[in-house]
């Protein structure tokens, strides 16, 4: 595969994570990394000094170098990029992470027959260990499909999967990290209210999130693993009996659901 020139449209969290994923474990197969945004210039600068890219305030003239185009921003302002980017599409590859997006609405604004991705992502990309779901369109070449996965690699593991399963996986791989993170903050605070230090408090239930997730990688059943940690009649059983009887399953159910909601709100009305 040819060294790979990336155009990022959109500088935020996002952004970061992969462009500090990608040059952590795929330096050697990008030739250039550049990075836009609307106009916060200060971020640029701080991109710029964390990883030595090229950015710029304007992506009109990266265009016709980029193979694949990144749109790293939020989806309600897609139509207006998009419609912008349509008249430079030659034979770039056009991706978005954004939430709720899919294929079609890249599609509709751009040239008839543009090779069209679309990613979901995690921020543990920063550390190469997103899980990120992604989906092609049809226009999309050997060579492009060899980048897209030269790129969910880089920050991470990748899935293919169809249109309709990275839309019903967005609440599961791309936003769940953040109901992890909000268990974790909260046991941080129990730790903290039987007076650990609040780094110590930090340290320890972050050994044991990572723990229970390799055992969770190393292929274990979570029930299994469950079944493991709570001896019968015993203490933890206890504690998992109030997360059952405050309505654990509902609230993961109702948690997942409500984010899958609001990112087709947030891309609903470019239906048209
Ligand atoms: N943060 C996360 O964990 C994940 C975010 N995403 C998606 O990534 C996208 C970006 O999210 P974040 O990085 O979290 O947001 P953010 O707010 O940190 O960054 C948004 C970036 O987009 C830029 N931007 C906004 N409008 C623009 C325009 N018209 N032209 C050029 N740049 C523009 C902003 O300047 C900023 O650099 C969203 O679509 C979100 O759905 C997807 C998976 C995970
Ligand atoms: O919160 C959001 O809108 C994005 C989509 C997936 C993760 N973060």
């Amino acid at each position: 595969m040819k060294k790979v020139n990336v155009l990022f449209i959109g500088a935020g969290r996002m952004a970061e994570a992969i462009i500090s994923g990608l040059l952590k474990r795929q330096r050697e197969k990008i030739n250039q990394i550049v990075v836009t945004n609307r106009s916060n210039r200060e971020r640029l600068e701080e991109i710029e000094g964390r990883y030595g890219v090229t950015v710029a305030q304007s992506w009109q003239e990266h265009v016709p170098k980029a193979d694949v185009i990144l749109l790293a921003m939020p989806p309600d302002y897609h139509p207006e990029v998009l419609t912008s980017l349509a008249p430079h599409i030659q034979d770039q590859l056009v991706a978005t992470v954004a939430g709720g997006m899919g294929l079609h609405r890249l599609e509709k604004r751009l040239p008839s027959g543009t090779a069209v991705a679309w990613l979901m992502p995690n921020t543990a990309a920063h550390i190469g260990e997103s899980i990120s779901p992604y989906t092609l369109n049809a226009h999309v070449t050997a060579e492009q499909k060899v980048m897209v996965e030269m790129m969910v690699e880089g920050i991470g593991k990748g899935v293919a999967c169809s249109e309709q399963e990275v839309h019903d996986l967005t609440a599961i791989t791309g936003s769940a990290p953040a109901f992890i993170y909000r268990i974790a903050e909260l046991l941080e605070e129990s730790a903290r209210d039987v007076g650990m230090p609040a780094e110590q408090a930090h340290q320890l239930v972050a050994q044991m999130i990572y723990g229970a997730g390799k055992m969770l990688i190393e292929g274990e059943d979570p029930a299994y693993l469950r079944d493991q940690v709570a001896s019968p009649g015993g203490s933890t059983a206890a504690g998992l009996g109030v997360l059952e009887k405050r309505g654990l399953r509902d609230i993961m159910r109702e948690a997942v659901q409500a984010t899958n909601e609001r990112a087709r709100e947030l891309t609903a009305d470019q239906e048209t």
